[in-house]
């Protein structure tokens, strides 16, 4: 039975409509009705037709929207400190709140430069170095919404510079981790704990971190590898096809994310950080305790008068130092990048290799393979020097170097009053140590240069091993792929959506074709 105005359907049978307004089929013709003109819109059948279609599309559209809303978006958050050798930083992260279970994007929402040195350098007043996080932290507490604070996870990881206080004197470096967890405790969050990241989970994280954000390792793409330099240690990180693990099995870092197995090759060089290789080249050219050293990586003109005692306090340099030096030496500029390209490689042993192949200093080092990501302190530097652009070729790359080192130091104050005299004194240095450590200490090549980008971040989240480390810690990245809904909510709406509006055409198209009536056409009454 269908509502709709009586009319023939296939002779010899009829459609006859009852005083009900419901149509029979009859093998008699209806009774001849009176020629009227009628409106068809107007009958009974037609307007409840038209009326259910209309809500039940309406309705179909509704729960489909509503269902599958997104709630009203909420955010987790998780704070990590990155308590570096020069410095100690702070990141907030936030994620939706029912995406908690790894298919949600983890961003970085806020980050806070703790004002100071890094905590290593509080190792006799250790008390401070507590009191050093309180103004980043105080800002936490306003970033991170108060009903969150208690499950907010709290993290310190330390890296090189705590590495080499632990060495030196792991008394002094307990007394520094024991105020800072003090001082943490003190906030409502949920603190972790602190401690000292391995170098080779700095280099892991720092890689995780890149691919995240990358997106590279949901969609199983080819991963970026990670060049990480800091002041004190230096890391690089990447994924090789030709790399036999049992080779050097403390190099190797092997993950399963998202559903795919990596075997990432890691190495972190301790003292190869730019602030203590620095003090190795300084180490380098004052191990006869001169009073005056002539320093190709400082500008012509510089001159300052420095401290034995200070140079010499690092145990990368301390066994180094000269019997019986003065107190104080002249450290004067001579601005000669390839004379400093010879100075910096005296930091390196490329002489002793025990492995098929080494970067350095007896390190194994698989061939390179596909792109980098250089951040950190390559980033700053070769960002101020403004030799961050990828297209810029390892040759130019030098030629501009050279250029910059030759230039006179009182003209580069000139141009840069802006900028920390202690800092413009040393990207002469930074920039040829950079260099150096990659073509010759990494091997890249004049070829191998250009797959290098320097980034400070991505998509809005600074490119370091912090958002690696909590992802790892927070159970983020899952091992596998997680089962996502075949279509997004805007699609899974659109589709709904259209379907509804196409069955509605097909109801009113089926009333034009096979009730007559329905056409602007008179009838006979
Ligand atoms: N605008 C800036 C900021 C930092 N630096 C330098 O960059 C280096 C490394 O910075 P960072 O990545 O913060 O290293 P740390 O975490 O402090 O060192 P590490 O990881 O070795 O502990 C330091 O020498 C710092 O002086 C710089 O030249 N210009």
């Amino acid at each position: 039975m269908f509502f709709c105005q009586c009319a023939p359907v296939f002779p010899p049978f009829f459609l006859s409509r009852q005083p009900s307004g419901l149509c029979f089929l009859s093998v008699f013709p209806p009774p001849l009705p009176e020629m009227k003109e009628k409106n068809p819109w107007h009958t009974p059948a037609t307007i409840i037709i038209t009326v259910i279609g209309v809500i039940a599309i309406v309705a179909l559209v509704t729960v489909a929207v509503l269902q599958n809303r997104p709630v009203l978006q909420k955010y987790k958050y998780g704070i990590v400190l990155d308590a570096g050798s020069s410095h100690t930083a702070l990141y907030i992260y936030e994620w939706p709140a029912e995406k908690d279970n790894n298919t949600g994007r983890v961003e970085q929402k806020y980050s806070c430069k703790v004002k100071g040195k890094g905590i290593s350098s509080y190792a006799n007043t250790p008390e401070k170095a507590g009191e050093s996080l309180n103004e980043c932290m105080q800002e936490s507490v306003k970033q991170v919404p108060k009903e969150r604070h208690h499950e907010t996870p709290l993290y310190l990881g330390a890296t090189a510079g705590m590495r080499l206080l632990n060495l030196e004197n792991s008394l002094a470096s307990d007394k520094v981790f024991q105020a800072v967890e003090k001082a943490l405790q003190g906030f409502p969050f949920s603190f972790q704990g602190a401690r000292i990241l391995s170098g080779q989970e700095e280099g892991a994280f720092g890689w995780v971190t890149v691919n995240y954000l990358d997106d590279r390792l949901k969609q199983g793409l080819e991963t970026t590898g990670a060049l990480d330099l800091g002041g004190a240690s230096t890391q690089i990180s990447f994924v090789s096809d030709n790399y036999d693990i049992s080779e050097s099995p403390s190099n190797s870092v092997t993950f399963r994310l998202y559903g795919n197995d990596y075997n990432l090759y890691t190495h972190s060089f301790l003292c190869y950080g730019k602030d203590q290789a620095l003090l190795m080249a300084l180490a380098h050219q004052t191990k006869s305790g001169p009073k005056t050293i002539v320093d190709p990586c400082f500008h012509p003109g510089y001159l300052e008068q420095k401290q034995y005692s200070v140079l010499y306090d690092s145990p990368c340099v301390s066994a180094r130092k000269p019997q019986n030096p003065t107190t104080t030496f002249s450290h004067t500029g001579a601005g000669n990048f390839t004379q400093c390209q010879d100075v910096v490689k005296k930091v390196f042993n490329f002489t002793s290799c025990q492995y098929s192949r080494c970067s350095f200093n007896d390190v194994f080092q698989p061939p390179l393979q596909g792109t980098y990501g250089a951040f950190s302190a390559y980033y700053f530097v070769m960002d101020f020097l403004n030799l961050t652009d990828a297209s810029t070729p390892l040759e130019t790359v030098k030629q501009k170097l050279a250029s910059y080192c030759a230039t006179p130091w009182n003209q580069i104050v000139q141009q840069h009053p802006t900028i920390k005299v202690k800092y413009l004194s040393e990207y002469c240095f930074s920039g040829t140590y950079i260099v150096t450590l990659l073509t010759e200490g990494y091997n890249f090549t004049s070829e191998s240069y250009a797959n290098i980008n320097f980034i400070k971040e991505i998509k809005g989240s600074d490119a370091g091993w912090t958002l690696g480390y909590m992802l790892n810690l927070t159970n983020m990245i899952p091992a596998e792929a997680p089962d996502l809904p075949p279509l997004p909510h805007a699609g899974y709406v659109s589709v709904v959506t259209i379907t509804a509006l196409l069955l509605f055409v097909l109801v009113i198209l089926s009333l034009f074709c096979f009730c007559p009536g329905f056409k602007k056409q008179p009838h006979i009454v």
